[in-house]
């Protein structure tokens, strides 16, 4: 196969552990194939006067067999590129969170400044017969600042995040030219079916887009192939973690000092998305309504610092934090507190620790283009004795893992139920529905995802390919 490229506004190591979900599945994809992998440092360069200082080189270093190609943002690209366009506009729109969208002008034009200078360092870099592939909200225009450079290698394109349906798209000043970005592109990947029909209803109705064959679109004179792709996790080398030596002290140590309760947990970047007030509104619930799991249900809230200089995520920070105080004070005990809320990221050896530990995992997004999380809990557990995942059907991973508990984290009665019926499911119901979420996860892993989705990139139709150029 030809080298594969990958571009991404976040980059790891992929020899070291990372939060969130691209850098995890990135990182292992790359360790597998090798290749290049160009983004942000995650550095911020203030300029001499506190202006934009002239384009950093690109810094470029071997990280085992992946080359990583890195940039610095100045504070004003940084800020109306990253903090503005890509997560005070793009990320709560493609949300559903139309409320929470801030339409600054100033955002925009940094985030195509962003593109043009990714398009422009990158360009250099590429060998004829490299595959492209392009992730996320933040790069969306990425292949058509390339094309017009003249690039005319494949390029993918795989958005992590939802695509929300057509009419509240439709709300974004500018979707015209943010979706017709997306036709430079040979592929586009979706998470969920739901986000490839929401993609085929907006071309088809917004930019009368043909369809020319099966999930393939002509529009803006291109075609595009756009269907799902489910991102996966590597199953096995999350199963060797949880054997590991952090993991198994981790587990022992929750396993002893839980023995005598009922442990559940939630692991999450403390983003509106993920939905933790609901979560822990519909936990109160549980206590309020089956007084048998006081002083027994004990849940973990792991809430890692994410995107902080965005109000928003200020804002559900100290809604996070009073409902934790409230519930703790509320029912509390000498030797009981209902919830253990910690806001620091979970170092990611120990995490399958605590994941084989916990009796029920919360996963209860609002919106998830697909949460990573609920697969690695599955992969974690015994199967002998396994644990029970309680999931929002506003996942992508609901549209897989169907044998998992599915609740609407809106309806807090209904969610209360769901984790009632999870503490105290049997034990051949817990393992019959772990070997059907098990065998899903296996069969649709991280190596799937990269291979079924650069096969489609590879063997994209060249004539069609000839055509457009
Ligand atoms: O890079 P940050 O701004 O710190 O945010 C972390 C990542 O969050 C998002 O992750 C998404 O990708 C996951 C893997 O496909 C998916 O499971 C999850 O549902 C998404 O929310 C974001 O899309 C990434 O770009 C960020 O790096
Ligand atoms: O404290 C934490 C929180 C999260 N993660 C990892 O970060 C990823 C989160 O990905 P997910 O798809 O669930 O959500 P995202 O944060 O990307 O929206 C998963 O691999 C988690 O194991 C971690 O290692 N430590």
């Amino acid at each position: 196969m030809a080298r594969v490229v990958a571009v991404s506004n976040r980059v790891a190591d992929p020899r070291k552990a990372a939060a969130g979900g691209l850098a995890v599945a990135l990182g292992e994809t790359l360790n597998a194939t090798g290749g290049l992998w160009m983004g942000w440092s995650g550095k911020i360069v203030e300029g001499a006067e506190g202006g934009r200082p002239g384009e950093g080189e690109l810094k470029v270093q071997q990280a085992g067999n992946v080359t990583l190609a890195t940039l610095d943002l100045s504070r004003e690209d940084h800020d109306t590129y990253y903090l503005g366009y890509a997560n005070r506009v793009l990320w709560p729109v493609f949300h559903y969170r139309l409320d929470l969208a801030d339409f600054n002008t100033a955002y925009l034009a940094g985030y195509r400044r962003v593109n043009q200078l990714f398009a422009r360092q990158l360009l250099p870099l590429l060998k004829p017969d490299d595959l492209v592939w392009v992730h996320d909200y933040h790069l969306i225009p990425l292949a058509a600042e390339l094309r017009k450079l003249g690039c005319n290698n494949r390029i993918g394109f795989f958005l992590h995040i939802p695509l929300p349906p057509p009419l509240i798209l439709a709300a974004l000043p500018g979707h015209e030219w943010l979706v017709g970005a997306l036709f430079a592109y040979d592929v586009v990947g979706f998470q969920s079916e739901a986000d490839a029909q929401h993609f085929s209803r907006y071309v088809q109705s917004e930019a009368h887009a043909e369809v020319v064959g099966p999930d393939l679109y002509r529009a803006f004179g291109r075609t595009v192939l756009a269907r799902s792709f489910p991102i996966g996790i590597d199953v096995d080398e999350f199963a060797a973690l949880t054997h590991g030596k952090e993991a198994r002290e981790t587990y022992e140590t929750m396993r002893e000092q839980y023995s005598k309760r009922q442990l559940l947990v939630g692991i999450d970047r403390l983003d509106y998305s993920k939905g933790l007030p609901h979560r822990i509104r519909a936990f109160q619930e549980l206590l309020a309504s089956y007084p048998e799991s006081r002083r027994s249900a004990t849940l973990i809230q792991i809430a890692s610092p994410t995107r902080e200089d965005v109000d928003a995520y200020m804002d559900i920070r100290r809604e996070l934090e009073h409902l934790c105080g409230q519930i703790n004070g509320d029912y509390g005990e000498l030797d009981w507190m209902p919830v253990r809320y910690i806001h620091r990221t979970l170092a990611r050896k120990r995490l399958p620790g605590l994941c084989r530990a916990a009796r029920v995992a919360l996963v209860t997004p609002l919106r998830d283009g697909m949460n990573l999380v609920a697969k690695e809990y599955i992969a974690a557990q015994d199967p002998g004795d396994p644990g029970v995942l309680v999931l929002s059907r506003f996942a992508g991973a609901a549209e897989q893992l169907r044998e998992a508990l599915l609740v609407n984290p809106y309806d807090t009665q209904g969610t209360a139920r769901a984790i009632h019926q999870a503490l105290n499911m049997p034990l051949e119901e817990r393992q019959a529905r772990h070997q059907a979420l098990l065998h899903r996860i296996r069969t649709h892993d991280v190596h799937w995802w990269r291979r079924s989705f650069l096969e489609a990139l590879e063997h994209v139709d060249a004539a069609a390919r000839q055509r457009a150029a």
